[in-house]
């Protein structure tokens, strides 16, 4: 296993060891102790999430949820290929409003890990791809947020991508008010 920092302290791209054979590949996606064992502790995960995306250039997000329901999510494609972002939106970080983003697919195996704090959002590359992702708190409708896709200048590699009616209508990041702080210890 191997795990790599990014360009925004805490978010962390984390690629499981993969055996690969005739039939194809095993692997194992989430193993607590073999990441501790790395020296890495994540908080617990308490709900998965799949979605699929059935035309390239997809684009869900910038989502995230306030606290006290702020979720941390783990991040990788099951099926296809797909540009993942993670966003710093903690008011008072050194980092604050920049972004980073991380091709993920069946293919490369790669995890994002997007602490709580920071807004996620992706964009599909191939067509059917399929998003799991671990998250450190259950869905709250009444705490869920997102943020407009364009507002910060992330090169999505796609002008025109398909919306849900709820991502469309976001607020613009420079009107936003975060709801996340930042505590120095990321
Ligand atoms: C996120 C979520 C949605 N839902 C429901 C609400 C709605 O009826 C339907 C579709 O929800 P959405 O349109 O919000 O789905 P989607 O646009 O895929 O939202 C997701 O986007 C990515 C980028 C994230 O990071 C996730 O946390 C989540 O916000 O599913 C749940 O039941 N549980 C959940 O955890």
């Amino acid at each position: 296993m191997q795990i790599e920092e990014t360009a925004l302290p805490g978010v962390l791209i984390i690629t499981p060891r993969r055996h690969g054979d005739h039939r194809g590949f095993f692997s194992e996606s989430w193993n607590k102790r073999t990441l501790e064992r790395a020296g890495l502790s994540l908080p617990e995960f308490v709900q998965d999430n799949h979605s699929m995306s059935r035309e390239t250039g997809t684009l869900r997000g910038l989502h995230y949820q306030s606290p006290p329901h702020a979720q941390g999510k783990l991040v990788r494609c099951g099926r296809g290929c797909l540009f993942d972002v993670a966003v710093d939106a903690r008011r008072g970080s050194p980092h604050f409003g920049q972004w980073v983003g991380v091709e993920l697919s069946c293919e490369n195996g790669r995890q994002l890990w997007v602490p709580p704090g920071f807004l996620h959002g992706f964009v599909t590359r191939e067509a059917d791809t399929e998003i799991i992702y671990k998250c450190t708190d259950y869905y709250d409708a009444d705490s869920d947020g997102g943020v407009r896709w364009d507002s910060l200048n992330i090169e999505w590699g796609v002008a025109r991508p398909i919306l849900s009616d709820k991502d469309r209508d976001c607020v613009a990041f420079g009107e936003w008010q975060t709801p996340f702080n930042f505590n120095g210890d990321a």
